[in-house]
């Protein structure tokens, strides 16, 4: 979109009944629609990397189906998100369920296809799997990024029956790769039974940090987020959430949940806080939503990608202001 043009918005809901038609994010235009985005909310139907229970290869529907009722004007950050960029939703990307290696492949590719584009990504999972070809695609065209990742869960194991791509690995990968600032990686949200002590050394060799999910109940939202923004700074960013982060209260619909997790309310207040952090794309991923109940974990999810998407259009419109005043 060039700064003259007005983004297209999403359905007017005071016109046409929100649960009408078929589901996009937030009712947004289809990325065929408008032809390029500044943000593209793109699908990953796969969960071939899961350790436990299946089902997240429908989170991304779920997730449009619950962000039916978001509205366009976003208080907490006093911003219209999909006035100020324009967001589309660019659909799924089409993996193969059936080989791990190949989906991988085909995931950089698609994402290497749409941030050519010049959009950044906001990507609805799947399991977490994803997290690393989406990062190489990043990498290629930011270098190496500074990683959030809010998770119950490390994800920086080793293998899985000998599988390198899984769920559980994907950020050790992505270290081993080089595509991580690693004077900038956190873990937010950490907690729950691990396999032994070795599993926490070998996280910090990588150069992760850790905010526990008590740290958060401790210290507070706002005081997380400043440390989380600190340590950032301006470096390129890339945020990963995966919904198991939250307590199961807040989100039963997930594959491997843990006791004791950050409400969702927690959640959307550390991601406000960290807005104006150069957020060049990210990913919620893992909500299986054969678990969920009354869709608590896809609404959370859907308000997760929003806050998500608010801090991107923020930026996008503060660079384009920017770029117009020289
Ligand atoms: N939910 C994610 N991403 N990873 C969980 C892996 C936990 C395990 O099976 O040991
Ligand atoms: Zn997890
Ligand atoms: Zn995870």
């Amino acid at each position: 979109m060039s700064s003259n043009e007005t983004p297209r918005g999403p359905v007017d809901s005071s016109r046409i009944p929100r649960y009408a038609g078929p589901a996009t994010f937030a009712r947004l235009p289809r990325l065929g629609e408008v032809g390029t985005a500044d943000v593209a909310v793109v699908g990953v139907p796969f969960d071939s990397g899961v350790s436990y229970r299946p089902g997240a290869r429908f989170g991304g529907n779920a997730i449009r189906e619950a962000s039916r009722l978001l509205r366009p004007y976003n208080p907490a950050q006093d911003a219209s998100p999909f006035a100020l960029a324009q967001v589309a939703d660019g659909g799924d990307i089409a993996v193969n369920p059936f080989n791990i290696n190949e989906a991988v492949e085909t995931i950089e590719a698609a994402a290497d296809e749409l941030l050519g584009t010049g959009a950044r990504l906001m990507t609805l999972g799947g399991d977490h799997t994803i997290a690393l070809p989406l990062l190489r695609s990043v990498a290629k065209k930011h270098g190496p990024v500074a990683l959030l990742h809010f998770d119950a869960h490390l994800d920086t194991w080793d293998t899985y029956f000998g599988a390198e791509y899984t769920h559980g690995t994907p950020f050790r990968r992505a270290v081993e790769e080089g595509i991580l600032d690693t004077s900038a990686l956190s873990h937010v949200g950490t907690r729950g039974p691990l396999y032994g002590k070795q599993d926490l050394t070998d996280d910090e060799k990588m150069g992760f940090g850790i905010v526990t999910s008590a740290d958060i109940y401790r210290r507070g939202a706002d005081e997380v987020a400043d440390q989380l923004r600190q340590r950032i700074g301006d470096r390129p960013l890339y945020i990963s959430i995966d919904i198991d982060c939250l307590d199961p209260a807040h989100a039963p619909g997930t594959g491997t949940p843990e006791a004791g997790g950050m409400t969702s309310r927690e959640l959307l207040e550390i991601l406000r806080g960290l807005a104006g952090c150069n957020l060049v794309s990210a990913d919620v991923v893992e909500v299986a939503p054969a678990y969920d109940h009354a869709e608590i974990t896809s609404v959370a999810a859907s308000h997760t990608a929003y806050e998500l998407t608010t801090i991107m259009s923020r930026q996008i419109a503060a660079a384009r202001k920017d770029a117009e005043a020289k």
